[in-house]
């Protein structure tokens, strides 16, 4: 539940007389949501949502208005900004910044389609693209540099176990040239409780309040971390696949973004590994905080740490060209994804390393067992 400051009939109707949104028909707090306090508002125009910020500083505030009216004049679906009539995107209501912003269609999804990933995973694109032309720069809140000093500060704290695997994280995500991956505006925290679907498409994105000038390919990370995930951890190979073509097909990793990915992922996970052990271990007092499992994205960690394996079921009846369905699963999987192709075709153990050769693939080992033919790959850049 999440009202932290309760605004009244008449002063709602009194804020808004600022705007010119016509008056107020009806209006009700929303419970879901941590940090602000939200209502939806309906007027004689339209329906609204009201959010009067508890954390955030002034400054922030224009930040992130101005990000979202930018995007929404792109065409991305975000929840787009009111202007009061003064033409500022900001007000004040019981002494707390507000705004007011469209009030979206649609509900959260839990279990995301394939074909829904790669509807988020193009918008996404489109998101990093279009945010080149804000001028405006936010250090990240939750950056590499957040990431080390808050794993140095947790670390004692934790058991033998969750601190061994921390500590082997941070030597190695110290690797990552993250300075060097292309950069942009990110939204940081689009997770499904962030995106609206209306009839299974994608009606809009919400709370943008950890945007900030950070690496497109993590912002990438974050959402195939949330989206295309088992329960267990693992990646759905299929989410994850539609979810990374679709943003490529609008914007081409570059090399080095090929090279780590996998790290990015790693580091992605750790960062809310690290923010959910934050919060338990240092809870915040006065607010109603939804605590969220911290195990979930350590989980989500060790299978990045593990790499992804997937295994192919090519044998005869199933498929006549065992090369051709190898070629399909591969087709589009990023760099470092182990695949064991399991084929009864001799010619197998021939054609498929052949072919993975010819396209970037190393060949990890190749073996029969009875009538069974085994071809291990891992793949390269796509
Ligand atoms: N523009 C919007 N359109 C429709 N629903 C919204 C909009 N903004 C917020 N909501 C609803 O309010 C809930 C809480 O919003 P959120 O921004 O996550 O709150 P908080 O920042 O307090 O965590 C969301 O889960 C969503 O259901
Ligand atoms: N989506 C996040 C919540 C936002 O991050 P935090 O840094 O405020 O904890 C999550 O699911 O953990």
């Amino acid at each position: 539940m999440s009202v932290y400051t309760p605004v009244s009939v008449t002063e709602l109707e009194h804020f808004l007389l600022e705007y010119p949104l016509g008056t107020l028909k009806a209006y009700t707090g929303i419970s879901a949501g941590v940090e602000n306090s939200n209502f939806f508002v309906t007027t004689t125009t339209g329906e609204y949502v009201l959010t009067l910020f508890e954390h955030h500083t002034p400054v922030e505030l224009a930040y992130f208005l101005t990000l979202t009216q930018h995007w929404a004049e792109a065409g991305i679906p975000v929840a787009r900004p009111l202007a009061n009539h003064q033409g500022h995107l900001l007000s004040q209501l019981n002494s707390k910044p507000a705004a007011l912003v469209m009030r979206l269609p649609g509900q959260h999804i839990e279990h995301p389609t394939p074909q829904q990933c790669a509807e988020l995973g193009t918008m996404l694109a489109r998101m990093h693209l279009s945010g080149k032309d804000f001028p405006q720069q936010r250090p990240p809140d939750r950056g590499h540099e957040w990431r080390l000093h808050t794993a140095a500060a947790l670390l004692p704290r934790l058991d033998t176990d969750n601190a061994t695997l921390l500590e082997a994280e941070i030597a190695y995500q110290q690797t990552i040239p993250f300075q060097q991956l292309p950069a942009g505006v990110i939204h940081a925290d689009l997770f499904r409780d962030n995106a609206m679907f209306q009839q299974g498409t994608l009606s809009g994105v919400i709370d943008l309040y950890f945007a900030c000038t950070d690496s497109w390919l993590y912002d990438l990370a974050i959402v195939v971390n949330d989206w295309c995930c088992n329960s267990d951890g693992s990646l759905d190979i299929p989410r994850s696949q539609a979810c990374l073509k679709a943003y490529q097909a609008v914007r081409p990793w570059q090399p080095l973004e090929h090279q780590y990915w996998q790290a990015t992922l790693r580091a992605a996970a750790l960062r809310f590994w690290l923010s959910r052990l934050d919060a338990q271990l240092n809870p915040r007092h006065g607010d109603m905080i939804l605590q969220k499992d911290p195990h979930e994205f350590r989980d989500k960690l060790l299978h990045r740490i593990g790499q992804e394996t997937i295994t192919l079921d090519a044998r005869r009846l199933l498929c006549p060209m065992p090369v051709i369905r190898v070629q399909q699963a591969v087709e589009n999987l990023p760099a470092g994804i182990t695949v064991t192709a399991i084929c009864t075709d001799p010619g197998a153990l021939h054609d498929i390393p052949a072919w993975a050769r010819i396209h970037g693939h190393t060949v990890v080992e190749t073996r029969s067992e009875g009538r069974e033919h085994i071809i291990v790959l891992q793949t390269g850049q796509p």
